[in-house]
C-alpha cells in the first residue's frame, strides 16, 4: 500500500538503519512494504504500515501524557530529531497548542536548561577554538543546500540574558517556525550557535554545562571570529539568508551595520521586532481610526530593540506626511534612569537621535534627575506605550492609570519575552483600564474576560514577519534585505488585522492563518525588492508560482533506491 503522494519520488542511497536514523528521510512505520524490501528495512520496524495521520495521532496521545511544558518541549524535539516530516505534520495540526511549547515562552526554559535536557545534536555548534577551520566545520553540516541560517551567540536570549551555548535552543525554535509557518523545507535550514564562552557564572560553575567554560572572548577576538564565520558562509552557501538572533546590545547593531550591505542578512530582534510592532501598531491605529503620526509613543527599554522599533515608527510617521523633526519629537525613550534627553550621559550612538530636547520638556514637573515613566505619562499624555525592557512589572497600576487619564483607548504593548518577563499582564492592563485598551504582547497569553466581554490577546511576535520574509527573499533571490522590504512586511501584516478590517476579533490574525499570511508577505516583500533593483525581475504570476512551489508541506514522498 502506498500513502497518497502528489510529489515526485525521491532517490536515495541511504538504506537500513542509516535511513531510519536520518531525520529528514525517516518515515518510521510509514515505510511501505515495497520500500521496506528495497531499503533493507525488514525486521527493523513493527510490521504494520501506518499513514502519517496514524503516526500523528499516536504522537499526540504521547504528547498529551506529559504534564509540564518543558517535558512536552523535550518530547517534540525528540520527534524532530527522529523524523522531521512527522514533527511538522504534528506541529501544523496543533499549531496554537504547540507553538508556545516549541517557541516562546517554553523555548526560554529550554535555553536555560539546554545542557540538562540535551539529547542529541542538531545544527552547528561552532566554537571559538574552531575559528581557523570553519570551512571544515561547515562541510560537516548534515544539510548540504542551506538557504536559511539562524545564528546566535547566546548572549541575550529573549529577556533571559546570557545563556551561553543554550542559545542554540532559540536558533532551533526560530527555524521550526520558518518551516511550520513559512514553508521553508527543513532540508534548507541550519541553526548555528557561535560559542565564544559565557559570562554567566551559574553556567560556568554548572558541571553539566556543555559549552566552552571560559568568559566571553574579548571584542577584537569576537569580531574576527564573526567575520571568519560570515566569510566561510559566503564561500559555502553564497545565497543563504543569515538571521542574527539574540545578540547582546553592544554587538547587535554593529554586526547588522557591518554586514547588511555585504550579505543577505537581518537582525530579528532589531528589524523583525520593529516590523511586527509597526505592523501591529498600524492595525491598532486603523481600528481606532487614528493615524500613527498623530500619536505620542513611549518606549520602556532603550536598547537596540526599542530604538530599532522607534526608528521604524518614525519612518512610518514620515511616510504619513509629518516632518522627521516632528515625528522624533513624538517619541519618548525610557531606560532605567528615566527619559533619555540631550543631557543623558553615556548615550549609545543609536540612541542619540531619539532623545527629547531639554527645551521640549522644560515646563514638565518631575522630581528626579530625569523624568520617570510616570512623569512622562502625566506630562506627555501619550497614546501608545511599548515595553521592550525585559523587566517584569514595570507597567504598574499607577503608570497605566495615569496613561488612561491622558488619552482615549490607550494602545499598550508589553512585549518582553518570555511571559514571565512581561511589563504587565494583559489581565492587569485590562483591569486597570476597565477594558478600554488595545493590547498586544510578545509571548502568547490566553484571552481575558472582563465585565462580560472577551478580549483576545494579540501576540505581537516577530514570528508574524520572519517566515514570510525568508520565503519572499528565496523566491526572488534578493541580494539584501532592505528597510523598505521590512516595511512592506509590516504593511501586509496590518492589512490582515481582523479587528481593523471588521471591527471585531483579534488585532492580529490567528497563528493558524500564518502560512497564508507568510505567502502574502513573501509576495509583497519580493515585489519591493524588485522595485529596488535588489532581486530578479519576475512577473506576478511567476512570483506566486515560485512562492507556492517553494512552500514545503510535511508529506512523505515515495523513495527509490540508487546505489551508493
Ligand atoms: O523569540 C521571540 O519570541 C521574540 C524574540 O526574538 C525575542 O524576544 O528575542
Ligand atoms: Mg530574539
Amino acid at each position: 500500500m502506498n500513502s497518497p503522494n502528489t510529489k515526485s519520488p525521491l532517490y536515495t542511497a541511504y538504506a537500513g538503519s542509516a535511513l531510519l536514523e536520518t531525520p529528514l528521510l525517516n518515515k518510521g512505520s510509514a515505510f511501505t512494504a515495497e520500500e521496506r524490501l528495497a531499503f533493507n528495512l525488514a525486521g527493523l520496524l513493527p510490521p504494520r504500515y501506518e499513514t502519517i495521520e496514524e503516526q500523528v495521532s499516536r504522537a499526540y496521545l504521547q504528547y498529551k501524557s506529559f504534564d509540564t511544558a518543558i517535558n512536552k518541549h523535550i518530547y517534540l524535539r525528540a520527534i524532530q530529531d527522529n523524523n522531521e516530516t512527522l514533527f511538522y505534520s504534528l506541529l501544523q495540526q496543533h499549531l496554537d497548542e504547540m507553538l508556545p511549547i516549541v517557541y516562546t515562552p517554553t523555548v526560554g526554559d529550554a535555553c536555560e536548561q539546554f545542557s540538562d535536557i540535551y539529547r542529541s545534536a542538531r545544527g552547528l555548534f561552532i566554537s571559538y577554538q574552531d575559528r581557523y577551520q570553519l570551512d571544515d566545520v561547515l562541510r560537516n553540516a548534515t544539510k548540504r543546500k542551506v538557504k536559511v541560517i539562524v545564528i546566535t551567540d547566546g548572549e541575550r536570549v529573549l529577556g533571559l540574558g546570557d545563556q551561553g551555548i543554550g542559545g542554540m535552543g532559540i536558533s532551533i525554535g526560530k527555524l521550526s517556525l520558518y518551516t511550520a509557518c513559512g514553508g521553508i523545507s527543513p532540508a534548507y535550514t541550519l541553526p548555528v550557535m557561535l560559542d565564544v564562552g559565557t559570562n554567566n557564572e551559574k553556567l560556568l560553575n554548572d558541571p553539566m554545562y556543555m559549552g566552552l567554560r571560559h568568559k566571553r572572548v574579548n571584542q577584537l577576538e569576537y569580531d574576527e571570529f564573526v567575520d571568519l564565520f560570515i566569510k566561510a558562509v559566503k564561500r559555502r552557501w553564497p545565497e543563504a539568508i543569515i538571521q542574527f538572533e539574540d545578540f547582546a546590545q553592544p554587538n547587535a547593531m554593529p554586526l547588522l551595520q557591518r554586514y547588511r550591505e555585504q550579505v543577505c542578512c537581518f537582525n530579528d530582534d532589531i528589524q523583525g521586532t520593529a516590523a511586527v510592532t509597526v505592523g501591529t501598531l498600524l492595525a491598532a491605529c486603523r481600528s481606532k481610526q487614528v493615524k500613527l503620526s498623530a500619536q505620542k509613543v513611549v518606549f520602556v527599554g532603550a536598547g537596540s530593540a526599542g530604538c530599532g522599533i522607534a526608528e521604524q515608527v518614525i519612518s512610518q510617521m514620515v511616510a504619513e506626511g509629518v516632518s522627521e523633526a516632528q515625528a522624533r519629537s513624538q517619541i519618548f525613550m525610557i531606560d532605567r534612569f528615566g527619559l533619555l534627553t540631550d543631557s543623558t550621559p553615556g548615550l549609545r550612538d543609536f540612541q542619540q537621535a531619539l532623545v527629547q530636547s531639554s527645551t521640549a520638556i522644560a515646563d514638565w514637573s518631575y522630581s528626579s534627575e530625569f523624568p520617570s515613566l510616570r512623569d512622562v505619562m502625566n506630562c506627555a499624555k501619550p497614546g501608545v506605550l511599548i515595553g521592550v525592557s525585559g523587566q517584569p512589572g514595570l507597567f504598574t497600576e499607577a503608570v497605566v492609570k495615569a496613561m488612561k487619564k491622558g488619552c482615549d483607548t490607550p494602545i499598550i504593548f508589553p512585549l518582553s519575552n518570555p511571559s514571565r518577563q512581561i511589563e504587565a499582564t494583559p489581565e492587569q492592563v485590562i483591569n486597570w483600564t476597565e477594558g478600554d485598551v488595545i493590547i498586544a504582547t510578545g509571548s502568547p497569553f490566553p484571552a481575558v474576560s472582563y465585565a462580560g466581554k472577551r478580549y483576545p490577546i494579540a501576540q505581537c511576535n516577530n514570528s508574524y514577519i520572519f517566515p514570510g520574509i525568508g520565503l519572499g527573499v528565496l523566491a526572488c533571490k534578493a541580494r539584501l534585505i532592505s528597510d523598505e522590504m521590512l516595511g512592506s512586511a509590516s504593511k501586509t501584516l496590518s492589512e490582515a488585522s481582523p479587528l481593523a478590517n471588521t471591527g471585531q476579533g483579534g488585532l492580529l490574525p490567528a497563528f493558524t492563518e500564518l502560512a497564508a499570511l507568510s505567502k502574502q508577505i513573501a509576495f509583497n516583500v519580493a515585489k519591493t525588492a524588485m522595485q529596488q533593483g535588489l532581486a530578479l525581475e519576475l512577473a506576478d504570476e511567476l512570483l506566486w508560482q515560485k512562492i507556492n512551489d517553494n512552500f514545503w508541506t510535511p508529506q512523505y514522498r515515495q523513495y527509490k533506491r540508487v546505489s551508493a
